[in-house]
């Protein structure tokens, strides 16, 4: 037996098995050579062996043994050099918007490789802080590939907290650690595709066989399944499919399931059954710590132009907890300064980041600050407001100033206004008095910070 002669016996079994199925499952094929009766093939993945191997083998090797061969076995296993389970090679324009625009296809040996991995979503890239550190722990914890404790993760959370950045490090990961297992990433739309596409090309086998035969299965932003009743039911069933199997499902959604309109009960429970973790909205020290490690990967594409912890300090503070925001900002900030030549102080962020500042504008007011401050303090609303100079409520009036400041997109004279028709230098003065306070005296640090986050809350 020749590669040559496989060439040809190849296209005989084009008659056998019908254009569709040759194309998907024959063409593929590669012969590596014949030992002891032995055929051995190459195969791109895993899967297509499985699948090769279970529904094809017997017509391959009748095929062999009529052209002269002496084949007792047939056996296919993937190549080093197969394009299959790749290792983490950089996608660098791949967005999530790229990924769900990839064409639909029945094909299962291109469904293999539906999305592409962001090359950047990795658990390196990822920065770790309160609001999320349940939801990345799991990640980490399922991206072991050890035994499944929790079928299926759960990741929920809202618009660009990193439930994809998780999914695409978790695949990364596994990826590297156990190339063996075929895990397939799709966002529900992708699933919603493949599923309708099947249908029309009257592939349904094909799209089940698929679907079953992944060890791990990831589905991005399950709600868009929701109302899409026949999508519903076929993913109730490879849901239920693989789970019996023990097979790793890890799903990401925009809200809790059970909080899913139009999604039906039966999928709902099913999701509950695993472990269900939510990414919080980000507080201001992750948000700083993302700006920062952000930061590093711009010193290369930027040299020389540096940002100082203000900036990161006052981005972090103002712009919303949408991290997708927070990073388009830096990129722009970044962009900008260096397209002007200029260097990335206040004054160039309040003019490039204008309407970024504006759109995610707290909602705080003063007047709220100025209840939060009253009741932690536990003094008057009215003794924040009046003239009493008494230290008792000179600071907390000053902390409220501060927060009012940090919190608020109010000009001093306007927050004086809100203090009694105070002048505005009294308000600067307030907002630089907590500043220095802040450095030497860990309890109005304190004060300071609780104040602020159940204000952001
Ligand atoms: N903790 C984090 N550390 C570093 N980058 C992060 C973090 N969280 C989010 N990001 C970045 O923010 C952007 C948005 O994240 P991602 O796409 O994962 O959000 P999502 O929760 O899937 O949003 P959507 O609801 O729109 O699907 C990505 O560029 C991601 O890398």
């Amino acid at each position: 037996m020749t590669q040559e002669k496989w060439g040809q016996l190849k296209i005989g079994l084009l008659k056998t098995v019908g254009q569709n199925n040759y194309t998907t499952w024959i063409e593929p094929l590669e012969f590596e050579h014949l030992q002891d009766g032995v055929a051995v093939f190459s195969v791109p993945t895993n899967f297509m062996g499985n699948y090769v191997s279970q529904n094809f083998a017997d017509v391959i090797l009748y095929e062999l043994n009529t052209a002269g061969a002496n084949v007792q076995r047939v056996t296919f296993r993937v190549s080093a050099n197969s394009t299959a389970n790749p290792s983490p090679r950089p996608v660098p324009e791949a967005s999530k918007a790229a990924a769900r625009a990839t064409e639909p296809t029945a094909s299962p040996r291109d469904a293999l490789q539906a999305a592409p991995l962001d090359s950047r979503f990795t658990f390196d890239a990822f920065v770790v802080g309160k609001p999320n550190e349940l939801a990345h722990a799991a990640a980490r914890r399922v991206s072991e590939g050890g035994p499944v404790t929790f079928n299926p993760l759960v990741l929920y959370g809202g618009v660009g907290l990193g439930k994809t950045h998780l999914m695409h490090a978790i695949a990364w990961e596994l990826r590297k650690r156990k190339p063996e297992l075929n895990v397939l990433y799709l966002s529900a739309e992708q699933f919603m595709y493949r599923f309708v596409q099947a249908l029309r090309e009257r592939k349904m086998m094909d799209f089940k066989v698929l679907f079953r035969s992944v060890d791990v299965l990831m589905v991005d932003d399950v709600q868009f399944i929701a109302g899409k009743d026949s999508t519903q039911e076929e993913f109730f069933h490879t849901f239920n499919a693989l789970v019996d199997q023990n097979k790793q499902i890890i799903i990401s959604a925009d809200r809790a399931p059970g909080e899913i309109k139009e999604l039906e009960d039966r999928v709902k429970s099913r999701l509950q059954c695993g472990l269900v973790v939510d990414l919080h909205p980000t507080d201001y020290e992750l948000r700083l710590g993302i700006l920062q490690a952000k930061v590093q990967q711009y010193r290369d594409a930027y040299p020389g132009l540096e940002i100082s912890n203000g900036v990161l300090e006052f981005l972090a503070q103002r712009i919303s907890t949408n991290v997708r925001v927070l990073e388009g900002a830096l990129t722009r900030l970044f962009a900008f300064a260096s397209l002007v030549g200029r260097e990335i102080d206040m004054e160039l962020t309040q003019d490039c980041l204008a309407d970024v500042l504006r759109a995610s504008e707290r909602k705080i007011t003063v007047e709220e600050i100025q209840r939060k401050v009253s009741d932690y303090y536990n003094i008057r609303l009215s003794d924040i407001i009046g003239p009493k100079r008494l230290r008792s409520y000179a600071r907390p009036r000053q902390v409220a100033m501060y927060l009012a400041k940090q919190l608020t997109s109010r000009s001093l004279p306007e927050i004086g206004r809100r203090f009694g028709g105070r002048d505005h230098t009294t308000v600067m003065h307030g907002v630089k008095r907590i500043e220095e306070l802040k450095v030497i005296d860990g309890q109005i640090a304190e004060d300071v910070e609780i104040l602020r986050r159940a204000l952001e809350a």
